[in-house]
């Protein structure tokens, strides 16, 4: 029944201020008012339709990505969009372009690494689109190992220019976003050679085609390296392929904030650290942990919203089948990803402060929070991609046979997504580089050097090599000082065995190499008490209406509970918690199951998701599913004709065939 809302009944029994929570998730008024209008803005234009991109063949959904990336650079200039609205627009667009890599990468790029006069000639031409960027580190042979790019950028003092060039065919750029067709420029990170001697990785600006014809310059073999994993999904993206056959170009467009190349080819660094040249892959990592939470959510309200729609068994007296929704099994696959979602949402809105903040110190030269940041950003990067990936996966199942139609939006979703785990950082290289901070944060120890930040807990490492956990009853786990101490003992002690068996090794690296998987484990505890104490932080500031800090206080202890029942082994293994407790943790859960189970639609409906954005039958804001389902099977292409294509030519003579072997 159109226009009837199926999921009023579920609305109607939320215990809290649904309003004042979709403040709490935007971050603001100002940012839910944005958000809300740009969302409705994409909604109703018809030109942003984007529920035939599973139908389209790769020629036809790349060039109607193109279509809405123009459009929606029109919309924005003839609407005098801010750079915020504009950017809210591009996200619920929510297409993979190479507009992503030229605002995403390419000009955070010049803005980190360019010299001031750089930015002066560059960003205007970027920011007004009168050039397209991308951002072309990665090779075809070379990917985690950034150290090992093989690209040459050779400075040749007779010309004043380097001259760029990819020695072998594993030097081929290959992957960037937004190469393979589109870029006129990209920023190509390469081995600096001046003089005979190779100084690494440095970033250079090159003009890769014509801004005349779009034809590739001399010296650039370029292209799209092909299709990628699942139909429509990330293959609206041209990820492309580059090749350099000494290609020139003016010694002003290397990128010398970090260090600089003379006029006389005298190489000279400044007083920034050499680190500085990864700054992109920073800010990109801190942009994915809160998009983390954005798909996450999205999953979550789709699966949510379907299992309170949808009936199995249970039918008694007359009664209809009860709702999956009350299936005491899927409220403890379900809840706790809506649990993670608003932990995700929590954690990158402090990322993004860290990230500000380091940002203003390097203005101010004070390098000291460089690699805090660092940490940070590849752990939690790796932590929630990968758990996000993994969520998109089970909502999926909690949808049943369902879930994995299109219409769905969950197949879709998880292939665009899934690749986060990979790309700015393969998720255990990441964690890898979290172990290396630990492992340096504990041999520091013992000179007296304060560990501060996120590692702060590790200057109390004796007093949490001893602690105990004091609960005693279930409610117990509900303190929030019960759930840190707990965290912060597990992540100490398996820092604290990684470096003692690390110190029996007489070469550090063979130890690391050999203890590499301990180490992922003391990284991932590590990043999971991040993500807790940021959680519990955010319930210390003042959050207006009525129940809405006490659910997210529910939402809280189900995230840390989920993981310490998940994680129960580490737990009990090293010695934090006894048994009794991790079963009264066990049974702390069931009962915030059942405190958020009225509230579940709400707490989805807080996300404030369109039906365009979400872009699910199943999660449809009025659930009005099967109709909606019914009415969908019938637009498919193959229900075009009664008698498909190909049936004539290969299906009837086979059984008619067969009809005459049969009477034979
Ligand atoms: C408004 C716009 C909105 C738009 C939407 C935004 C979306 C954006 C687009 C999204 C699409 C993205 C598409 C994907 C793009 C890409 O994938 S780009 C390529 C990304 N590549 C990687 O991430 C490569 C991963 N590898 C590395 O980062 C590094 O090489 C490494 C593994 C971390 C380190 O390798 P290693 O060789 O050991 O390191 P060294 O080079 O020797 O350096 C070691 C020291 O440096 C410290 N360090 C390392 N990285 C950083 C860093 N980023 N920042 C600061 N410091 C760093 C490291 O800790 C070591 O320090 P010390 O121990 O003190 O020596
Ligand atoms: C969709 C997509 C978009 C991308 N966009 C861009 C882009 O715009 N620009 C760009 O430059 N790049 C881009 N990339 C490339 C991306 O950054 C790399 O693929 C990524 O950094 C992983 O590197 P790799 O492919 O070399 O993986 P590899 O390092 O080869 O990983 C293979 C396996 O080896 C393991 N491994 C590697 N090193 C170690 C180690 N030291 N210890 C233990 N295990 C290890 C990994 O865990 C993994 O299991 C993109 C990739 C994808 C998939």
């Amino acid at each position: 029944m159109e226009g009837v809302d199926h999921l009023a009944f579920e609305r109607n029994k939320a215990q809290f201020d649904v309003d004042a929570m979709k403040i709490v998730w935007a971050g603001s008024s100002h940012a839910l008012e944005v958000s809300d209008r740009m969302s409705r803005l994409v909604a109703s234009d018809p030109a942003f339709r984007k529920d035939n991109r599973a139908m389209l063949g790769r020629k036809e959904l790349f060039k109607n990505t193109l279509r809405k990336a123009a459009y929606a650079l029109k919309r924005i200039i003839e609407l005098r969009l801010s750079e915020e609205e504009a950017s809210m627009l591009r996200s619920f667009v929510d297409e993979p372009a190479f507009t992503d890599l030229h605002w995403g990468m390419f000009v955070p790029a010049i803005k980190g690494q360019g010299t001031e006069e750089q930015l002066k000639k560059w960003l205007p031409l970027a920011q007004k689109m009168q050039i397209i960027g991308c951002y072309a580190q990665t090779e075809l042979g070379h990917g985690s190992n950034v150290q090992g790019l093989e690209t040459t950028v050779t400075f040749d003092p007779k010309t004043d220019e380097f001259v760029i060039h990819s020695p072998t065919l594993t030097s081929s750029k290959w992957w960037p976003g937004g190469l393979g067709k589109i870029s006129t420029h990209a920023v190509v990170y390469g081995r600096l050679i001046t003089d005979g001697q190779d100084h690494g990785v440095h970033g250079f600006i090159v003009q890769l085609r014509s801004l005349d014809d779009h034809l590739p310059l001399p010296g650039i073999t370029v292209g799209d390296i092909g299709m990628k994993f699942g139909n429509g999904a990330y293959n609206t993206m041209d990820n492309g392929v580059l090749r350099f056959d000494h290609v020139r170009i003016p010694r002003d467009q290397m990128l010398m904030r970090v260090s600089r190349v003379t006029r006389e080819g005298k190489y000279v660094q400044s007083n920034v650290p050499r680190q500085l040249v990864y700054g992109t892959m920073v800010y990109v990592r801190q942009t994915i942990v809160s998009d983390a939470s954005t798909a996450l959510s999205r999953a979550v309200c789709i699966a949510t919203r379907y299992s309170a729609v949808r009936r199995q068994f249970g039918a008694t007296g007359g009664n209809p089948e009860s709702q999956v929704i009350d299936y005491k099994t899927q409220q403890a696959r379900l809840f706790p990803l809506l649990a993670s979602a608003y932990a995700f949402r929590f954690v990158g809105e402090w990322l993004k402060w860290l990230y500000t903040d380091v940002m203003t110190r390097l203005q101010a030269n004070d390098f000291s929070t460089l690699p805090e940041a660092h940490a940070c950003t590849a752990g939690l990067k790796s932590l929630t991609t990968s758990a996000t990936s993994d969520g998109i996966e089970e909502c999926r199942k909690l949808c049943g046979g369902h879930g994995y139609l299109c219409s769905s939006g969950l197949p879709e979703l998880f292939a665009v997504y899934v690749p986060t785990c990979t790309y700015e950082g393969d998720n255990i290289v990441l964690l890898l580089q979290v172990a290396r901070h630990l492992m340096k944060t504990i041999s520091q120890l013992g000179s007296g050097k304060k560990p501060v930040g996120t590692v702060a807990y590790m200057g109390r490492v004796e007093q949490l090599m001893e602690s105990r956990s004091d609960v005693q009853k279930a409610e117990d786990w509900l303190n929030p000082s019960a759930v840190l101490g707990a965290f912060e003992a597990r992540a100490a002690r398996k820092s604290v065995a990684c470096a003692k068996n690390l110190s029996k090794f007489s070469n550090p690296e063979e130890g690391f190499l050999e203890l590499s998987n301990d180490l992922v484990e003391a990284a991932r505890a590590h990043c999971q008490l991040i993500v807790v104490s940021k959680f519990i932080d955010k319930l210390q500031q003042d959050i207006p209406g009525k129940g809405v800090k006490q659910l997210l206080e529910v939402l809280c202890s189900i995230y840390a509970l989920f993981h310490l029942h998940k994680h129960l082994g580490d737990f009990l293994s090293t010695g934090c918690i006894t048994s009794k407790q991790g079963s009264l943790a066990n049974d702390q859960l069931r009962s915030l199951y059942s405190q958020v189970r009225p509230n579940a639609i709400g707490l989805v409906d807080a996300f404030n998701y369109t039906d365009h954005y979400l872009s699910s039958i199943l999660g449809r804001y009025d659930g009005n599913v099967y109709p909606k389902l019914y009415e969908e099977a019938w637009k498919d292409p193959l229900n075009d004709s009664v008698i498909p294509d190909g049936f004539q030519e290969y299906i009837r003579p086979m059984l008619k065939q067969q009809l005459r072997n049969a009477r034979l």
